[in-house]
């Protein structure tokens, strides 16, 4: 039998000799390749942690003890650990599980996430409401050393550091964020572990210590502390002391006896404490640890070489085309900059940071700070682009509302991932852009029906100096061949473009749903209803004259538009129809007030209305509606 069936609760693994815990180890890393090559998913994180995983359980009282996963792309070890072994093989797939921590999922999942640094001050919050109702148990919260690239890090940590808390912060130092970590804390973190010196030091002081007869006695305790001063100059410790924390490290993650042994002893003291943990990402994946590309994997990929089996055949991908557009426009304006926050292969900037390495900038999992940043380039004349997921983009809003739309700044966002993510579920959904971009006064609001558009609009937005600017777009593949930069016109500000006149009802499109409205609209021609589709490449500011000519003509606009329903499009257009005709009736088809979860992209739209089926029945029905209306 192996060890993992022999499993039946974390609580066994006390139980287990060190022995079969390395050996446990062993099995897990070759069942993560093994099911990972089917399923995809975030492979590197959890190859990395796997003794630290199992340490932790062995350690800790869970699910008693609250053991909360940063971002939550490492927990599939935790995920083998904790009953979820067999469910492994629906990983990421719709009714599965989840590639990252749910609360609903179990009772080991102490905290969900999908987002970078929220881990700290989760665990304090409960490190404090265990506190505040006299309860007793652990607190222990895992974080990347990518992650302290995050402000939200620092914040936890300053508020837990001098709380004297009884709460424990696991450092799990790979020296990568997606790509390689950048920053000074990562310097500062790398410098230290590569010290030789102290490596050095440490090693004699053991030496002389084991020769004076231990550490034990008067000049062992002498020792000690001189190692603990050489320690205080020579690792981290001396920061996160600084802060409040009892520092300890750094440790080798894959040393089952060391990670057991200090954790043992970590557990029973008090107050914060950090525990320092030097692990390698993408641990015993048979191509090679630490890549960029084994961060995450697509479904079907060879174990052993991580390339995917079946060759695509489809089109490029919006982040792709984006990606070569945004190399060719900084060769043509050297004013352009472009900022990721730690997503430069996700977004498909790698093209232009090798083009302009001067002009390109990894700010780390920083988004609040990327947009000031940005902010700060725009009031020198630079002409910033910030590429970034829709989802994370959330975590800068305020600094989107504050220091750039307020001061009228020229920042220019390309907001990836837009609408239905597909795998990721509903951590990583951009369905909320189109509401909260709308709301920003001075925002030009875009979404491209294709891939030339894409390019189109983003000209538009570098060509254009009055103030914010964002051009949104899916995790999804072009449906256009898409000539080089230079060869494609700025899209004219405000308009739209009328593709299929017809009459009665309308449907204004916004970005991806142009394609599917189209086909709707074929559908119903054959059934003799006669569609008009306009592409709303414009939300804000829209197209005045075409909308005028749309009222004049048409009894209905059917808004449709891959982004929540609630103060979207549809309901600013409805706003706005509502002042000028009135007898105009606009409704809103979007995708609706729940959360949506992992599912295929293709299923997600389908559930939603947002194909060409779901279009053209929504039309149906308006057209119904209208009819017994008279
Ligand atoms: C707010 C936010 N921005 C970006 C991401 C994308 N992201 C997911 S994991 C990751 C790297 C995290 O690095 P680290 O914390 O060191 O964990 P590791 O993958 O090295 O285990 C990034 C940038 C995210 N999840 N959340
Ligand atoms: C964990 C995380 O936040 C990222 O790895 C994210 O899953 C990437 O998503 P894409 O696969 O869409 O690039
Ligand atoms: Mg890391």
């Amino acid at each position: 039998m192996s060890l993992l069936a022999r499993l039946k609760s974390t609580s066994d693994l006390k139980a287990f000799s060190r022995d079969e815990l390395r050996a446990l180890a062993d099995e897990m890393r070759a069942r993560l390749i093994d099911v990972c090559s089917r399923t995809g998913g975030h492979i590197g994180a959890g190859l990395g942690v796997v003794e630290l995983t199992i340490a932790l359980h062995a350690v800790l009282d869970t699910p008693r003890d609250q053991l909360v996963w940063d971002v939550g792309h490492q927990g599939y070890p935790h995920k083998l650990l904790t009953g979820r072994d067999e469910g492994m093989e629906t990983l990421r797939q719709e009714e599965g599980i989840s590639g990252f921590l749910k609360r609903t999922e179990s009772p080991y999942d102490a905290f969900g996430a999908g987002h970078a640094a929220t881990s700290i001050s989760a665990a304090l919050g409960m490190a404090v409401g265990r506190d505040l109702r006299g309860e007793d148990f652990k607190v222990a919260a895992v974080i990347g050393d990518g992650a302290l690239s995050c402000g939200l890090a620092y914040e936890g940590l300053n508020n837990a550091g001098h709380s004297e808390r009884d709460i424990i912060v696991v450092l799990n130092d790979n020296e990568m964020s997606i790509a390689p970590n950048v920053g000074a804390m990562h310097k500062y973190l790398t410098s230290v572990q590569r010290n030789s010196l102290y490596n050095r030091l440490r090693s004699k002081i053991g030496e002389i210590a084991d020769g004076m007869g231990g550490k034990t006695g008067v000049p062992g305790t002498l020792l000690r502390k001189w190692e603990e001063s050489v320690k205080a100059f020579l690792t981290p410790g001396v920061l996160f002391e600084e802060l409040g924390f009892r520092y300890f490290g750094p440790i080798d993650g894959h040393d089952i006896d060391q990670l057991v042994d200090t954790f043992a002893a970590v557990r029973e003291l008090k107050g914060p404490r950090l525990v320092h943990v030097i692990t390698q990402k993408g641990k015993g994946f048979p191509a090679g640890e630490s890549v960029e590309k084994w961060h995450a994997l697509p479904p079907g990929h060879d174990p052993s070489t991580g390339k995917q089996l079946k060759a695509s055949t489809a089109n490029p991908a919006y982040t792709a085309v984006f990606g070569k557009g945004l190399a060719e426009l900084g060769t043509l304006d050297p004013d352009v900059a472009v900022i990721t926050a730690a997503m430069p292969s996700g977004t498909g900037t790698g093209a232009f940071a090798k083009a302009h390495p001067k002009r390109f900038f990894d700010v780390g999992i920083a988004e609040g700070h990327a947009v000031t940043f940005a902010a700060g380039l725009a009031t020198r004349g630079v002409k910033p682009i910030v590429a970034i997921y829709s989802t994370f983009l959330q975590r800068g809003y305020d600094n989107v509302v504050h220091d750039v739309a307020l001061q009228h700044l020229p920042v220019v966002f390309a907001m990836d991932r837009a609408g239905l993510v597909g795998e990721d579920g509903e951590t990583h959904m951009g369905l909320y852009d189109i509401a909260y971009m709308l709301a920003v006064p001075g925002m030009t609001v875009t979404a491209p029906k294709d891939g030339t558009e894409l390019l189109a609009l983003l000209r538009a937005g570098v060509e254009q100096d009055a103030g914010p600017f964002c051009v949104r777009y899916p995790r999804d593949v072009v449906p256009d061949a898409v000539p080089d930069l230079a060869k494609i016109e700025a899209t004219p500000h405000a308009t739209w473009e009328v593709l299929r006149r017809g009459r009665e009802v309308a449907i204004l499109a916004v970005g991806t749903m142009v394609g599917p409205s189209l086909e709707a609209a074929e559908t119903l021609a054959a059934e003799g209803l006669d569609v008009t589709v306009v592409n709303c490449r414009y939300l804000k500011p829209y197209d005045e004259l075409t909308l005028t000519a749309l009222l004049a003509d048409h009894r209905s606009l059917l808004v449709v538009e891959e982004g929540t329903v609630v103060n979207g499009f549809g309901a600013y257009m409805a706003s706005v129809v509502e002042r000028r005709e009135p007898s105009v009736r606009v409704v809103a088809h979007g995708v609706p007030d729940r959360i949506i979860y992992a599912a295929p992209r293709k299923r997600q739209l389908a559930n939603c209305g947002l194909d060409a089926t779901g279009i053209a029945e929504r039309v149906r029905a308006l057209h119904e509606s209208e009819a017994v209306a008279g």
